[in-house]
Order: structure tokens, then sequence, then C-alpha cells
């Protein structure tokens, strides 16, 4: 079966990427993609992208309405990228959203939609599957050791902060330990964010850095010891399998999937 797709976002560095990929999959087609600097254009107009006679739309109502699609990839903004899954939604497209920063509310709403249309939806905070075992890990070491924070470092592009990753990690360690106030309970910060942003006492880092791409290390303490998990995505090549899995895998799903751990087998 071949499966049909809308990519938005194909001149950034995901978004190029994931184009190149579903060009070279046999099985996928592109059959759209939404820019909203070059409406009315095909690919091939399109500097750095392959040669190809794919319409691109600047509205991406019009492009759901007209395309005849399986499956919308999301690779842009936070507040734009909840829009375009909403639609796409809307238009029983299924989509495989990358795209970080969307709030818990922007989640559950988009999880009520995809119940109410019977559509399926991944939303993966990390594609790559070093990154998702990199979590798995960290939530069950926080059985062990409950005191935990969360370092993630990426290249100095990076619109939102803290990475989905990050925020990820954080909520699946969430289901293994209690809320806990971590550090001295009087500590203080004599400068603002030296400690870090807080989610539910677990203290995340955020590193932005030229030379960087994307790397996390959640490290825990205890008495005596420490313990670090670590995850390097050296390229953007390291997320494009769980792109290709999340393509396929959401073919099968009537509602929404939050995490790239859901759908591995
Ligand atoms: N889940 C995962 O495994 C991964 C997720 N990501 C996430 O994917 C997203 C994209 O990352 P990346 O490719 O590095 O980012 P880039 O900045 O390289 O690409 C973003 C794309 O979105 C477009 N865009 C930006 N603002 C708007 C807007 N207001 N309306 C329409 N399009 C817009 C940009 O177009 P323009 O040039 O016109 O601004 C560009 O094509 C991020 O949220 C990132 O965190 C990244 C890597 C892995
Ligand atoms: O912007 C990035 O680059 C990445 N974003 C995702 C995130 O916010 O976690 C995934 C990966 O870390 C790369």
């Amino acid at each position: 079966m071949q499966i049909n797709i809308i990519i938005a976002g194909p001149r950034g560095k995901m978004g190029s990427e994931a184009v190149r990929m579903v060009h070279n999959e046999e099985a996928f087609e592109l059959v759209a993609c939404i820019d909203r600097k070059n409406g009315g254009k095909t690919l091939k107009d399109i500097e750095t992208l392959p040669a190809l006679d794919v319409p691109v739309f600047e509205d991406p109502e019009q492009c759901f309405q007209e395309i005849d699609a399986d499956v919308f990839i999301d690779l842009t903004v936070p507040e734009v990228g909840f829009e375009h899954t909403k639609l796409a939604l809307l238009y029983d497209i299924r989509p495989v959203v990358g795209t970080s920063g969307f709030t818990k509310e922007q989640i559950d709403a988009l999880e009520d939609l995809s119940i109410t249309h019977g559509t399926g939806c991944i939303i993966a905070p990390n594609f790559a599957v070093g990154a998702v075992l990199m979590m798995q890990f960290a939530k069950t070491a926080a059985n062990y050791l409950p005191d935990v924070e969360i370092i993630e470092k990426h290249h100095d592009q990076k619109l939102d902060a803290p990475s989905g990753t990050a925020v990820k990690t954080a909520e699946l360690i969430r289901e293994t330990r209690e809320s806990k106030q971590q550090g001295h309970p009087d500590e203080q910060e004599t400068l603002d964010g030296a400690r870090g942003a807080d989610k539910d006492g677990i203290h995340i880092h955020s590193v932005r850095l030229p030379g960087l791409m994307a790397h996390q290390e959640v490290v825990f303490g205890g008495p005596g010891q420490t313990l670090t998990i670590k995850h390097d995505s050296f390229n953007r090549a390291s997320f494009m399998e769980g792109v290709k899995l999340s393509v396929n895998k959401v073919m099968t799903l009537d509602k929404l999937v939050y995490g790239l751990e859901n759908i591995l087998e």
C-alpha cells in the first residue's frame, strides 16, 4: 500500500531531511508541502530541495482540501504546528508531529479531536530510538534514585526551551516517583534561573551552543553515587527511522499517541 504524505516545514533542518526520506522510501509518496513562503510553486522551484514536481501551499486548509493524503508530517514551530495538526485531524489526515513545544492543554485538545474523528495521530518529542531508550531507562532509574536533574543541550537555532524531550523525560520520571522538592529546602537563587526550570521538582537545564545538535543527560544522585544516562544525536538522520515508523504506525491508529515509546515493538 502506498502512503500519501504532506510535509509542513520542507525548508527546515528536519523538514528537508524528511522530504528526502519520504522521496527515497518506496511505499511513501510526497504529495504536497506546506510552506509559508512558497505558495503556488513546486518543490523543484525551491533551492536546496530535491527537484520534485510536488505542489507547495501557503494555506494549510487549501492544501488539506485539495490534496488526497493519508498522513501529514509537521516539522515547524509550536504555534503553527498546533493549528496545522488540528486542521489535519478535522480533514481526517493522520498527523505525525515532530514539532516540540506543545503545551499539555494543546496535546489534550488534539487527543480529544483525534478520538472524536477516530483519526490516528502521533506526537513524538523525539524520533531517535536511542533517545526513547534514554527516557525509558531514566524512568526505571527514578524508582531507585529519586533525586534527578535533566541537562539538555541543543544547537543555538532552537527556538523552544526546555526541549520537548526534556519535558517528556520529566513526565515519564513523574510516573515513577512522587513530586518532590530537590536540593536544600532553604536554597535561594542569587541569580534568576540558576537552578533551571522546575517541573514537579525535577530541574531542567537548557544549554544552547553552536556546534551542538541534540543531546541530553539525565543525572541521578544517591548517597555516595551518581548515575548519568546520556543520549546524543549527531545528525538529523538519527530521527528519520522514527519518522518512518510513525508514518507506518499512524495508519493503524484511531487515536492520538504521545511518545514513540508507545509504538516501538
Ligand atoms: N521530534 C523530533 O525528533 C525532533 C523534533 N524537532 C522539532 O522540529 C521542529 C523543527 O525543527 P528544525 O527543522 O530544526 O527547525 P527549522 O527552524 O530548521 O525549521 C522550521 C521550519 O518551520 C517553518 N516555520 C517557522 N515559523 C513558521 C511560521 N510561523 N509559519 C509557518 N512555517 C514556519 C520554517 O520556515 P521559515 O524558514 O520561513 O522560518 C522552517 O521551514 C522544532 O520544533 C524542533 O524542536 C527537531 C528535531 C527532532
Ligand atoms: O530542535 C531540535 O533540534 C530537537 N528538538 C526536539 C526536542 O525539543 O526535544 C528533539 C531533539 O531533541 C532535537
